[in-house]
């Protein structure tokens, strides 16, 4: 690979995908590691630049993660991003780090009294996020303070003559409000890195990987219809050709005409061998009495597991299961080292302890707009790449407490009313996501002069990014009228609709 490579140092930030993800965006290669890795490895993968990341632990006390001192004789350009920058005052010469009286979360005005570029085209007031505890009391021998905050002094570090920068705040956040041209001018003006690197060469990477990983075996793809799964197996498909099986489970938690739908678009589409598995009674019967979101969850995750198995069984000698994973589903799911778990996704934190398949997922590190970046570079369809994402383990998630045929009877026939809306209002395509929840409760009303005694209907619709926040859509009254019409006319259990107006977080964007 002859592109200039960013190598970041992975301290367990929440965040530390994020600063890979801007990079990338400026087409510039990143490579993310644990911040113990040797180095004899760093100088094998040959950085044009290190980045510390943020992390929990605090340099005061004994025991907290460091980094090998050698980084900096490299001479190359350093950046210290909150404990990384804490980490680089305490491991150069002279400075000193301290725990703070006050810590400093949230929003902050950043008074920027020098820089040269890399704080080149900000104003000398600016808006940035933070997140600590401790702060640098001493700067190291050659740096000096170019920026501050009202409870932190300094706020930004730097020794231009080695190119060594310190940065309490998180310019990777979208809160920080130029953080984005503090990276680029990381980048590019101090680094001088080539914007060189793009997606074409991440598939091209990845499919070398997936080549690496599983020689000649075979291989199956769990393929939902949603993009991450159809992205991660056009991918595979290009590495390994007819190796590759996709298997599409009916779990019978699917929307409305879903599983025949997903049928013909992969059928025609896709020139890759679909295996289309009628697993309805199976889940159902196993779902059967389960009201607790996790116990729903882990039971999704086990049984998907055990028909895969199954289906390998048949096709002999397949020792691999390609996952349309992508790095939300992941971080949710508790998957990183430091993260707490929210909800177990069905892909990561639901999968079973012991698996005899062994995973290939080329879009694990990935954000879904990424995802859907590649799917483009790749040629999928639209109606493919801009589909809505569907959680795998579909309906269950959305009805409270015990699901049955007649919940899910009454959940399909709502939902497809919204999606339908949805579409004629030509506001698919804008909205991340937008769908119907069944609470297990009932409300009274009167239709036709009679009492009734039913099932409301939530709607929920949001918009998002990258699904790690959202906010709820500000859908047009009429459009709202106009589906709940339609839901208490059209689905004779139903007797009321609401609408769900809570953000990500402290909301998540299904109810279970
Ligand atoms: N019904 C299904 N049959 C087979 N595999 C599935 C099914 N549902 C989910 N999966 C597997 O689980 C992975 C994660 O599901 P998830 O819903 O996050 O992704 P997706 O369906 O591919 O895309 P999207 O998030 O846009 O719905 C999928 O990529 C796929 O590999
Ligand atoms: O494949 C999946 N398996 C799961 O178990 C799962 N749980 C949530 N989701 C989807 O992930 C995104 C974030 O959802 P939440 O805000 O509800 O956590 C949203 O897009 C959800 O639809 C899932 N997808
Ligand atoms: N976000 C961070 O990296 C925090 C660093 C360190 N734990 C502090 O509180 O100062
Ligand atoms: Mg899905």
């Amino acid at each position: 690979m002859e592109y200039d490579k960013i190598l970041i140092l992975d301290f367990g930030g929440q965040y530390s995908q994020l600063i890979a993800r801007r990079i990338r965006e400026f087409n510039v290669y990143s490579v993310i590691k644990a911040h113990n890795i040797s180095l004899a490895e760093i100088k094998e993968i040959d950085p044009a630049a290190i980045i510390l990341s943020g992390g929990p632990d605090s340099v005061t006390l004994a025991g907290a993660p460091g980094v090998n001192q050698g980084i900096f004789e490299l001479q190359i350009p350093i950046m210290g991003i909150c404990y990384g920058m804490q980490l680089m005052a305490q491991l150069l010469e002279g400075g000193v780090v301290e725990k703070a009286e006050h810590g400093e979360y949230g929003k902050a005005n950043l008074e920027i009294f020098s820089g040269r570029e890399i704080f080149k085209d900000i104003d000398s007031n600016t808006q940035v996020w933070m997140s600590h505890g401790d702060h640098v009391k001493q700067l190291p021998d050659g740096f000096e303070r170019i920026a501050q905050t009202d409870l932190t002094e300094t706020a930004a570090m730097a020794d231009f003559e080695r190119d060594f920068y310190g940065l309490q705040f998180h310019p990777e956040v979208n809160h920080t409000l130029e953080g984005k041209t503090m990276l680029h001018n990381f980048l590019f003006k101090i680094v001088k890195a080539q914007a060189s690197w793009n997606m074409a060469d991440y598939i091209n990477e990845e499919i070398e990987a997936i080549r690496n990983q599983v020689g000649k075996g075979k291989v199956i793809c769990g393929l939902s219809g949603g993009v991450d799964s159809a992205v991660a197996s056009a991918i595979v498909h290009k590495a390994i050709g007819d190796q590759l099986t996709c298997i599409f489970v009916d779990h019978g938690l699917l929307r409305k005409g879903e599983a025949k739908q997903v049928r013909r678009t992969f059928g025609e589409e896709f020139n890759i061998p679909l295996i289309y598995v009628d697993a309805r009674e199976r889940f159902l019967d196993k779902l059967s009495g389960v009201s607790e979101p996790e116990e729903k969850r882990k039971i999704i995750g086990e049984e998907f597991i055990k028909v895969f198995d199954e289906e390998a069984e048949k096709l002999e000698n397949v020792r691999y299961l390609v996952q349309g994973t992508i790095y939300s589903d992941v971080i949710e799911s508790g998957g990183t080292e430091k993260s707490a778990t929210i909800k177990s996704h069905h892909n990561v934190g639901g999968l079973p302890d012991e698996m005899n398949l062994e995973l290939v997922e080329p879009l694990h590190f990935l954000f879904k707009d990424e995802v859907r970046k590649i799917g483009e570079v790749l040629g999928l369809p639209e109606e493919i790449v801009w589909r809505q994402p569907f959680p795998g383990p579909g309906l269950a998630i959305r009805i409270i407490g015990n699901v049955d045929k007649a919940k899910l009877n009454i959940l399909r026939n709502a939902d497809a009313i919204i999606q339908e809306e949805i579409r004629d209002a030509g506001l698919y395509k804008e909205i991340w996501q937008s769908f119907a929840v069944l609470p297990d409760l009932r409300s009274v009303g009167v239709m036709g002069d009679e009492r009734t005694y039913g099932y409301p209907i939530i709607l929920r619709a949001v918009n998002s990014d990258d699904a790690m926040t959202a906010d709820w859509a500000r859908l047009p009254y009429e459009l709202m009228q106009s589906i709940s019409n339609r839901i208490v006319n059209q689905v004779a259990e139903v007797n009321r609709v609401v609408y769900d107006i809570t953000s990500k977080p402290p909301g998540t964007i299904e109810w279970e």
